[in-house]
């Protein structure tokens, strides 16, 4: 951790967040933003005037940092000049009404804008003149997509040239990573004129920055750009100005406000301390996999699942001392069945029926893991606990699951021996080892939450994005990992609600666990072992293998091997990966068994197959059903 410092004021354009101008001023203070950002637009709908919206965020404890955009000012023809000199006296008026100093100049889009740095500089110089006259600062901006300027170095020479207190440079580390362009200069800005700091990040997407710049941009950390170390440049330089976030994206302007400004500070309380400033954070814990995984039942369930459980070679390992909570153990996998009235998973059962209602990760330091997301502002949650029994803490995940956080006892005893009555081992122990994923299937738009989630308070890495094809649509996949990799998290989301994560989402309520796969070191043996058992394996369509022929060049024997199981296939320059899936329980989650040399991916290519292929066996249940 560095040296704590001042952390920096905390601003938010409104434009980032959903509702009326009212609305989202309300959500940004409830949160905890010091400030925000008046968008033009946002004060254009709203029905009252510039000093109600000054009345309403001095009544929250809102400073207004600045008002904007300002456009296409600079380096117009002369018969336009006036006008504009004009149209800025009317912005100087609503900013006097808002009470905020700054306004943002944004550099000139129109074609009729002239390339001549020192018109641009004698324009901004005679703005800065009249805004000084009243008190007021103009900041000037590069858009990536400017006419003429469109990096922060060109506008800082513009800025330079002008010459004038009351003008200065705004940066924005969208406009200048969208063109891969250095920020390292930044740090040699003098403080006093760089004066405003925005900050979005955006996946990496091949398309015009105007376009990815108006629809994708993300908070910092849920994105792909470097802003910690554009971040890390402006405060070389000395600036001690608000951090202000301006995210333009479409689902943040349909998602709830307020827990779309929660992730907002987060990200900039991440950034903060990732670039070394403020208070600082507990540094993120190292994993060892899975514990456990928490299934919430409710007695019928429990059996129900508990039988489904034992096809794929588990036994039931004990039963809670003090509550209607069940073990399932093979290999080091712990599954959980918690039917337990008035706790954590009946409530997760009221809302979502049968499913995952919680995992438990092995960390080193489970206290520290829990400070560092408090420190991020999520919740933390600790179960009632009985006489002697263990108190694992948890963190709650955006869609309210819990994630335990185990370490290994100092007693040397397991949470199994502390809080289970342990049936002693019968038989041999079953084929599967570990938990190699867990999948997860997110509610539209919910995608960026769940990775700041993860990378900000566990440290995981976010994986390339898969597009599979549903026969009903098109879901999105994109894995995230601990750094070690022990832990993998593919997350699913689909814009259709006719696609298996689509059914999913809306069948309970949200978001949730919706496969697990277990890692095993002889697949073949294991989905034998498993069919014996009376496993309901998923199978496969001839023409997957006749594919895979032609795709991979398979040798005969591993072809027919394949075949003859029913097991799907890839291999990348790592490896390979052979696997298996079964169908699923109560049509809410399955299972799959996998087998991996060296590959390190999840099989992405062979999710159409496997969707179509339960696709068909929902709609055959369907008319079992109609004809029972
Ligand atoms: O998309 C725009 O027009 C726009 C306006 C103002 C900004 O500060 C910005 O970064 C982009
Ligand atoms: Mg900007």
């Amino acid at each position: 951790m560095s040296v704590a410092s001042r952390p920096l004021p905390k601003s938010i354009a409104t434009v980032s967040l959903s509702g009326t101008l009212p609305e989202k001023l309300e959500a940004a203070a409830a949160v905890g933003f010091d400030g925000v950002e008046i968008f033009e637009n946002d004060l254009l709908t709203f029905d009252g005037s510039p000093h109600d919206v000054r009345r309403i965020s001095e009544e929250l404890g809102l400073a207004i940092t600045i008002f904007q955009p300002f456009r296409d000012f600079e380096a117009m023809p002369d018969t336009i000049r006036s006008r504009n000199l004009d149209r800025a006296e009317r912005k100087f008026d609503i900013m006097e009404a808002l009470g905020t100093d700054l306004v943002l100049v944004c550099s000139n889009t129109q074609p009729a804008a002239i390339d001549d740095d020192a018109r641009a500089a004698a324009d901004l110089f005679e703005m800065a003149e009249r805004a000084a006259r009243r008190g007021l600062r103009v900041g000037y901006e590069a858009l990536a997509w400017g006419r003429n300027v469109s990096r922060w170095a060109h506008a800082w020479n513009i800025v330079q040239r002008a010459d004038h207190p009351a003008l200065g440079l705004i940066v924005d580390s969208f406009h200048t990573l969208a063109l891969d362009d250095d920020p390292s200069g930044i740090a040699r800005v003098p403080a006093e004129k760089l004066f405003f700091v925005q900050l979005a990040d955006a996946p990496l997407l091949k398309m015009d920055p105007l376009s990815w710049s108006r629809h994708y941009r993300n908070f910092p950390g849920q994105g792909e750009l470097p802003v910690t170390n554009f971040l890390k440049a402006v405060l070389e330089s000395g600036y001690e100005g608000p951090l202000s976030l301006e995210i333009f994206n479409d689902d943040f302007r349909a998602a709830p406000a307020r827990q779309t400004a929660r992730d907002g500070l987060r990200s900039l309380i991440l950034a903060e301390a990732e670039a070394g400033r403020g208070p600082g954070l507990p540094s993120p814990v190292s994993f060892d996999g899975f514990e456990f995984l928490e299934f919430a039942v409710d007695e019928q369930a429990k059996s129900e699942l508990g039988g489904f459980l034992k096809t794929l070679g588990f036994r039931h390992a004990g039963d809670h001392k003090s509550k209607a909570v069940e073990l399932y153990r093979q290999g080091s996998v712990n599954l959980v069945l918690n039917a337990e009235p008035d706790s954590a998973a009946s409530e997760h059962f009221q809302m979502h029926g049968p499913s995952v209602c919680a995992m438990a990760l092995r960390v080193d330091d489970a206290t520290r893991a829990v400070d560092r997301a408090e420190a991020l502002l999520y919740g933390t949650w600790r179960e009632r606990t009985g006489e002697g029994e263990r108190k694992i803490p948890s963190v709650r995940a955006p869609d309210g699951t819990l994630v335990y956080l185990v370490e290994p006892g100092s007693s040397g005893h397991t949470i199994w021996q502390d809080d289970f009555n342990l049936l002693p081992p019968s038989g041999q122990d079953g084929e599967l080892k570990s938990i190699d994923h867990v999948a997860q299937a997110l509610p539209e738009g919910r995608m960026d939450a769940f990775v700041l989630f993860y990378r900000a308070v566990f440290g995981f890495v976010l994986e390339r994005l898969w597009e599979l094809p549903d026969p009903y649509g098109l879901i999105r996949s994109r894995a995230i990992v601990s750094p070690d990799r022990s832990v993998r998290l593919p997350l699913n989301f689909s814009e259709s609600r006719k696609t298996a994560t689509g059914r999913f989402v809306s069948a309970t309520a949200g978001a949730g666990v919706h496969h697990i796969a277990f890692a095993t070191d002889e697949v073949e043996r294991s989905v034998t072992a498993l069919t014996a058992a009376g496993a309901p394996m998923m199978p496969v369509p001839a023409n997957y293998y006749d594919d895979l022929d032609a795709r991979l060049g398979m040798d005969d024997t591993t072809l027919a091997e394949l075949r003859r199981f029913g097991l799907l296939f890839d291999r990348d320059e790592q490896g390979d990966f052979t696997h298996a899936y079964t169908d699923s329980f109560a049509e809410r989650f399955f299972f799959e068994v996998v087998q991996r040399r060296g590959y390190q991916q999840f099989g992405a290519v062979n999710a159409g197959v496997r969707m179509a292929m339960q696709a068909k066996l929902r709609d055959h249940s369907a008319i079992e059903d109609l004809m029972n």
